[in-house]
């Protein structure tokens, strides 16, 4: 696949948290790729490393983070040309070349919208900004045009009153658009939501999706969504990466992790969750046991003390992803008959 086909094209990732008393990999060789155009789901339990690989991509980590990868390429289109971009190689995360990326290329919606608002600023001039910023020549008065634009694009009520307001004026949902508005407002390819709708009610969880599914759909727009909702991810995705412990242990089509679920993870986090409701006296299943403290594990498959078909096997060495079907990838050795993935 060239390119223009793939935006972002992540390979061995591996990130570690340093204290003064240990280091922590949080992000191991985890490797996905994204589809321009497309929705690629994120899941796995809490803790399993889905912010921390997000914001490994995206350089908002902290000084204890070491974030070290063989290729995270994201490839801009722009004008009909493609443009390579290696943030593997960027050295300061708050240098420009960051700086430069962060908004009109790539932007990331978190989960709770008060976090990223400033309560003491109009949310008007919160989104403008980005636009100010990246755009040197641009007026007041021009930057206020495109948010209005902006807010009527995100279904704003009243945009020209509610410009000024200041966010304690506006619901938990109103906010959340708001926080998509400085997202989108330098026209991003790719966004990255982290739980977007997780401190929303339901309803308006609909709404927030359906908004970007919209963007996605009508504007080309591609999208990472991390989510604890499968429900969500069948709605909304073309492709979905499963993590356990930090890893990458299933990647495929969403027909593929949700009809020919292999991994053995998968198929248990599929069972705890109703995905399409449950027939007359079947229970909802919990996964046995709980996540290992990432500073304790041992060698071998992480998720193997709580897998029903553990082998001996599996608790050696480092267990390798294998090819079990076209883009299929599996970390488990129950298919170590399957081709290797590098
Ligand atoms: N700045 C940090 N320093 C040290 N450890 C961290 C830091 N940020 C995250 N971690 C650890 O990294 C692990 C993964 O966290 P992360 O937030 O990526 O999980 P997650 O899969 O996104 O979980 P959730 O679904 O609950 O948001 C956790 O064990 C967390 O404690």
């Amino acid at each position: 696949m060239d390119n223009r086909e793939i935006i972002l094209d992540v390979k061995k990732l591996n990130t570690t948290f340093v204290s003064d008393r240990r280091k922590v990999r949080i992000v191991k060789d985890v490797s996905f790729q994204v589809k321009r155009g497309k929705t690629l789901a994120v899941v796995g339990e809490s803790g399993c490393g889905k912010s921390v690989t997000m914001n490994s991509i995206m350089r908002f980590l902290g000084k204890n983070a070491i974030v070290d990868a063989e290729n995270i390429q994201y490839n801009a289109l722009k004008n009909g040309q493609v443009k390579e971009y290696h943030l593997e190689s960027v050295k300061d995360p708050n240098g420009p070349d960051m700086r430069a990326l962060r908004g009109p290329d790539m932007a990331m919606v978190f989960q709770d919208p008060m976090s990223s608002l400033n309560p003491v600023y109009k949310v008007g001039d919160q989104v403008a900004e980005g636009l100010l910023q990246h755009n040197k020549g641009m007026t007041k008065k021009e930057a206020r045009e495109k948010v209005l634009e902006m807010f009527k694009k995100l279904g704003i009520p009243d945009p020209e009153e509610r410009i000024d307001c200041y966010p304690h004026q506006f619901s938990g949902g109103m906010k959340q658009r708001v926080v998509i508005a400085i997202a989108m407002i330098c026209n991003p390819e790719l966004i990255i939501c982290d739980e977007p709708t997780t401190a929303l009610d339901v309803t308006i969880q609909a709404q927030i999706m359906e908004l970007l599914k919209d963007l996605q759909v009508n504007d080309g727009k591609s999208i990472i969504l991390i989510t604890h909702n499968m429900g969500l991810v069948a709605e909304m995705a073309d492709e979905v990466c499963v993590m356990y412990m930090g890893r990458v242990v299933e990647f495929g089509s969403l027909e593929d992790v949700f009809d020919r679920t292999s991994h053995p993870y998968t198929r248990a986090l599929l069972r705890s969750v109703p995905v399409l409701g449950l027939a007359d006296g079947q229970k909802l299943e919990t996964i046995p046991g709980a996540t290992p403290n990432p500073a304790d594990l041992k060698g071998g498959c992480e998720f193997a003390d709580r897998c029903p078909e553990c082998i001996e096997l599996c608790r050696r060495g480092e267990i390798p992803c294998y090819e079990v079907g076209p883009g299929h990838h599996v970390r488990c050795l129950k298919y170590s008959s399957c081709p290797e993935v590098e």
